[in-house]
């Protein structure tokens, strides 16, 4: 069996002085996708937050690729990113936002790359690419900031209620969309969300958080 990916053990968090999560033990493994179901304030905002390496946790171990790790190196910050349900776009342009990662890191062949991300999110590049943040539905610009992540090809992609307030057609594009980032390019996925129906659809396995803890997986 391969090394997890990112393991979770004995991971406590608490805010003022108010244990909010507790998790004993998880494992994100290669090509999992994980959904994460339970009632508002049951911890799953603050368990991607953990996952995504942008919290340190108050007590407890977190594993990347078998090592021990609290900040958030390097190497993590290329392989692991979190979308959040509000993601913020930069005021320029569709092509600008998807593009903007790979400049950074220095790839080639952007146009090409940009053009076929926002296929996979069901946008058609030649009406959206030169689109303004501002000329964007709230679906589209989710669409557009998944794009922007799925481009640069992330071990794990962490989402934060990816479909809250988009209309069906929009969440079954999210949904293929996500399905094909594994398939192609091996992409492990951890989603929280309140749409049971669509997180079946989706997930390997959902884990049930209340009040903090894991009460089922299914
Ligand atoms: N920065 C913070 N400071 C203090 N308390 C916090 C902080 N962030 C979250 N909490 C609390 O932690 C608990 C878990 O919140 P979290 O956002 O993880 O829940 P959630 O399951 O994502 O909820 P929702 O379904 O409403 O998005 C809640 O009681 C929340 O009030």
């Amino acid at each position: 069996m391969k090394t997890p990916i990112i393991s979770l053990h004995n991971v406590r968090q608490i805010f003022s002085g108010r244990q909010v999560l507790s998790i004993d033990k998880l494992d994100i493994n290669h090509d999992d996708i994980i959904g994460l179901a339970g009632p508002n304030g049951s911890g799953k905002s603050t368990l991607l937050r953990i996952l995504a390496f942008l919290d340190a946790p108050s007590s407890g171990t977190l594993s990347f690729m078998g090592a021990k790790t609290s900040t958030k190196p390097g190497a993590v910050h290329r392989q692991v990113t979190l979308l959040v349900q509000e993601p913020y776009l930069l005021k320029r342009t569709v092509h600008a936002n998807v593009a903007y990662g790979l400049k950074v890191r220095k790839k080639s062949d952007i146009t090409t790359k940009v053009h076929n991300a926002l296929i996979e999110v069901g946008l058609d590049p030649e009406s959206f690419s030169s689109r303004h943040w501002f000329e964007l539905s709230g679906g589209e610009a989710q669409r557009v900031a998944l794009a922007a992540r799925l481009v640069l090809k992330p071990k794990v992609l962490l989402m934060d209620e990816p479909t809250a307030s988009l209309d069906a057609k929009s969440a079954t594009l999210i949904r293929q969309a996500a399905l094909k980032a594994r398939t192609n390019n091996g992409t492990s996925l951890v989603v929280a969300s309140h749409d049971l129906d669509w997180l079946g659809k989706v997930s390997d396995r959902i884990i049930h958080l209340e009040h903090g803890s894991i009460v089922e997986t299914s």
